[in-house]
C-alpha cells in the first residue's frame, strides 16, 4: 500500500496509521509493519498504532528518526506492507513461560530494544517476566553483555580505572557526591554514570542535575574525566548501556528493583566505561531492596561472580540501610547537604562515615592507601578541603557553577513541619513510607521537593516538636503528600504507652 507521509516531530522511531489504511493491511495495534522508501529501497520496522483522529486515511504519521534514517519529508510517498514481529517477542514469550534465555535470545531482546524495535508493552512484559521468574547468573551475565555491545565503550589511558555504585533503595544515599571527589581528589580515574530514581525519590543523576549539566556523549565522558580525573553523569544519556535506561523507565512507577536486571544495569555501566576496580554498595533494611544479612551476602556473591566473568575487581560494601542516609531526602535537599560536608560541616555522621568506608574500600583496592588505612585516607581528603576543590573542578568541567555553595541550593518554597502526636522516641523511620511522601511532593522531578528529617531514630521529641519537614514547589504537591504523610504515617514516635483501648471500643464476644 502506498501511503503519503506526515512527518510527526517526535523524538524516536515508528509511526501511526489511520484505522481504515489498518483494516485494508488486515493490521492491529501492536503488530508489525515496513515502511519502505520507493526510490532508494530504504527501509525500517514500525510498531502498528492506529488512530482515528489525527490523519486522514491515506497517510501515515512517522516520527523523526524513522523519517531521517529513510531521508524522507513530508509529502513524499512510502511503501508500507505487513511484516512479521521480531523473534524476540517469541523470547519474552519463553521468559514469560519460565524459560531460560540463552546468550543470543537475550542479546535479541536487548537489540530490539534498543533499536526500537520492541514497544513499550513488550519491554513491560520482558520486565515483568523477568521480575516475576528471575534470572540465573547466565543469563544475568548474557543480560550484562548485551547491555554493554548494544552501546558505546569507553577506554582510558590512564589506569587504574576505579567505580562504585549503589544498588539504592534507601532514601537520602548521596554519597557518590561525596566518594567520586574525594577518590578523583587522591589521584584515581572515576567515570561515574548514574541512573535517575528507580524506587526512590532522587537518583545521583538526578541530584547532579542540580549543579550541572549531566547529558553527555560516551567521547565527552572520556574527555572530561580525562581533565577532572572524574564525572558524575547521567548513563541515560551517554548511549553507554542504552537499554539500562529503557528498563529503568518500566521499573520506576512500579518501584520495582529486581535482581537480574538490577546486577546487569550496574555491572553494565562498569564494565562500559572500562571500570576496572569497583565498589558496590548494598544498603540492607526491612524497608530497602535487600532485607536480611544473608540475602545481601548471597547478592555481594553474585556481583562478585559477574564481576570476575567480565574480568573486573569487584567488593561489596554491606551497609546501614534502616533509615535515611543523613537527613535530607529529594534532590536540592540532597545536594545542599552533600555540599555542607564537603564545605567542613561535621554532621550529618551517617552520611560522613558512609562515604569514607566506601572511599576507603576503593582506596587501599587501587592501591593508595594501605589496608585499613582507606578510610583514614579519605576522611583527610575530605577534611583538607580537597575533596571540594575537586568537587568544584568535576563541575566546572560538566558547565555548572564552579563557586556553588550549599547556601545557594534551597529548598522548595512550599513546606509543612509534621508534628510529634506523643512525647517519646523516634522508634522507625519507613523508607518506602517517605519516599512516597517524598515523591508525592514532586521528587524527583521537582528540584525542591522532598523531605527533611529534623529526628531520626533514638531522638526524644515532646508531643508537637517537629519529626520531619515537606517540601514541595507548589501547594497542590504539598497537599498530597501531607495527605499520604498523614496516611502512611512513615515516623513511628512511640512513647512507653504504646496504645490505649477504651472498653467501649470493641464488641465483647461473650461465650454462652
Ligand atoms: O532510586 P533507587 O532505587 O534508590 O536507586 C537508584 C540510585 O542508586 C544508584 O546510585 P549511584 O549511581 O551509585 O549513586 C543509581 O545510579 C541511582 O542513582
Ligand atoms: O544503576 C542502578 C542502580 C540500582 N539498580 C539498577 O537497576 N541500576
Amino acid at each position: 500500500m502506498q501511503l503519503l507521509v506526515q512527518r510527526v516531530d517526535i523524538a524516536g522511531r515508528g509511526g501511526v496509521i489511520h484505522e481504515e489504511d489498518a483494516r485494508r493491511l488486515g493490521v492491529f495495534d501492536g503488530d508489525r509493519l515496513r515502511v519502505i522508501h520507493p526510490e532508494t529501497g530504504k527501509s525500517a520496522p514500525m510498531v502498528v498504532d492506529i488512530t482515528t483522529s489525527i490523519l486522514t486515511s491515506g497517510t501515515v504519521a512517522l516520527y523523526n528518526v524513522t523519517c531521517s534514517d529513510l531521508g524522507l519529508s513530508d509529502g513524499d510517498t512510502v511503501e508500507v506492507h505487513t511484516a512479521v514481529p521480531p523473534s524476540s517477542i517469541r523470547f519474552i514469550r519463553k521468559k514469560m513461560d519460565k524459560g531460560r534465555l540463552t546468550a543470543e535470545e537475550m542479546m535479541t531482546i536487548v537489540r530490539d530494544m534498543v533499536n526500537e524495535n520492541l514497544s513499550l508493552n513488550e519491554i513491560t512484559a520482558f520486565v515483568t517476566a523477568s521480575y516475576i521468574n528471575g534470572m540465573d547468573l547466565d543469563e544475568v551475565e548474557s543480560l550484562t553483555r548485551a547491555m554493554v555491545e548494544t552501546g558505546e565503550r569507553i577506554e582510558f589511558a590512564t589506569h587504574p580505572v576505579v567505580d562504585k555504585h549503589s544498588i539504592g533503595g534507601v532514601p537520602g544515599n548521596k554519597i557518590t557526591l561525596l566518594v567520586v571527589p574525594i577518590i578523583a581528589a587522591a589521584g584515581l580515574t572515576i567515570p561515574k554514570t548514574s541512573s535517575r530514581a528507580i524506587t526512590g525519590a532522587g537518583g545521583t543523576a538526578d541530584l547532579m542535575e542540580v549543579l550541572a549539566p549531566i547529558n553527555f556523549s560516551a567521547e565527552e565522558v572520556q574527555k572530561m574525566t580525562n581533565q577532572a580525573g572524574g564525572v558524575i553523569v547521567w548513563g541515560g544519556s551517554t548511549n553507554i548501556a542504552p537499554a539500562d535506561d529503557l528498563i529503568i523507565r518500566v521499573e520506576y512507577p512500579f518501584k520495582i528493583d529486581e535482581r537480574g536486571q538490577m546486577i546487569a544495569s550496574v555491572m553494565a555501566k562498569k564494565f562500559a566505561v572500562g571500570a576496572e576496580m569497583v565498589v558496590i554498595d548494598i544498603p540492607v533494611g526491612p524497608t530497602t531492596k535487600v532485607h536480611t544479612m544473608q540475602d545481601a551476602r548471597r547478592l555481594a556473591q553474585d556481583f562478585i561472580e559477574i564481576g570476575s566473568r567480565l574480568g573486573m575487581q569487584v567488593e561489596c560494601a554491606v551497609t546501614y540501610g534502616d533509615s535515611p542516609v543523613g537527613r535530607a531526602i529529594g534532590p536540592n535537599l540532597e545536594v545542599a547537604e552533600a555540599l555542607s560536608v564537603l564545605e567542613g560541616a561535621k554532621t550529618p555522621n551517617s552520611l560522613i562515615e558512609k562515604s569514607v568506608a566506601i572511599s576507603g574500600i576503593l582506596l587501599e583496592m587501587a592501591g593508595k592507601a594501605q589496608r585499613n588505612g582507606g578510610e583514614e585516607m579519605a576522611r583527610s581528603l575530605l577534611s583538607s578541603g580537597a575533596a571540594l576543590k575537586k568537587f568544584h573542578e568535576i563541575i566546572a568541567v560538566q558547565g555548572g557553577k564552579s563557586d556553588v555553595h550549599s547556601s545557594d541550593i534551597l529548598p522548595g518554597k512550599y513546606s509543612a513541619a509534621i508534628p510529634s502526636p506523643v512525647s517519646g522516641y523516634v522508634v522507625s523511620l519507613n523508607n518506602t513510607g517517605l519516599i512516597t511522601v517524598a515523591r508525592l511532593a514532586g521528587a524527583p522531578h521537582d528540584k525542591g521537593a522532598g523531605i527533611y528529617c529534623n529526628a531520626k531514630v533514638g531522638t526524644q521529641l515532646r508531643k508537637g516538636e517537629t519529626i520531619y519537614t515537606i517540601y514541595a514547589e507548589s501547594q497542590e504537591h504539598l497537599d498530597r503528600a501531607l495527605e499520604e504523610a498523614r496516611r502512611l504515617y512513615p515516623v513511628v514516635v512511640e512513647g512507653m504507652l504504646l496504645d490505649r483501648i477504651p472498653q467501649d471500643s470493641i464488641e465483647l464476644d461473650r461465650m454462652d
